[in-house]
């Protein structure tokens, strides 16, 4: 089945597991870059990326390197900000149809719950064959690499 992992990732957590991923069910993989990068001192991205996140902001992305519709599964990778979704993952839902594409969703926290994030993936995508959070995903290396084998080995499952 032809695979895109989509993701945002500003500190490398979700980069890491979605490239595990990618990987390991041959994807193709697109990270999402904002054409106006957010600032990177702690306080900035905190209050900016907070409030992106809380008001639902839907950044300009810079140019997509595939076309989204050409793929039946598509995987989506967001950091949890408050408790939100990131906001580039905003702009990708409001740009793509995902009607009639096998869907599923990773999450990247640094020891929060990710259930918001799901349950507003859910809402926005109606249905996800898996999902998987991570704590950070670096830092626990092998725990992230043995968490993405099983969530593979789930969404290929629903495959059969
Ligand atoms: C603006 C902002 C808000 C965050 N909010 C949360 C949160 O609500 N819960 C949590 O556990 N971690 C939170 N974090 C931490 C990130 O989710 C965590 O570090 C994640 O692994 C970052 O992914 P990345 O390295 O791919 O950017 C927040 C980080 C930022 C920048």
């Amino acid at each position: 089945m032809k695979t895109l992992v989509v993701y945002y990732s500003m500190d490398g957590n979700t980069k890491f597991a979605a490239e595990l991923i990618a990987r390991d069910l041959s994807a193709d993989i697109m990270p999402l870059e904002p054409i106006k990068n957010y600032p990177r001192s702690t306080i900035g991205k905190y209050i900016l990326c907070g409030k992106a996140a809380t008001f639902g902001e839907k950044p300009k992305l810079k140019p997509y390197l595939y076309d989204p519709a050409d793929y039946e599964r598509i995987i989506i990778g967001t950091p949890v900000w408050n408790s939100r979704l990131a906001a580039p993952i905003n702009t990708f839902l409001k740009n793509s149809d995902m009607k009639n594409k096998t869907t599923s969703a990773f999450f990247s926290s640094a020891g929060g719950d990710a259930g918001k994030c799901i349950a507003k993936l859910n809402e926005k995508l109606g249905h996800m064959e898996g999902t998987l959070s991570l704590i950070n995903a670096k830092k626990n290396e092998e725990l992230t690499q043995k968490r993405v084998g099983e969530f593979v080995d789930q969404i290929n499952a629903c495959l059969k």
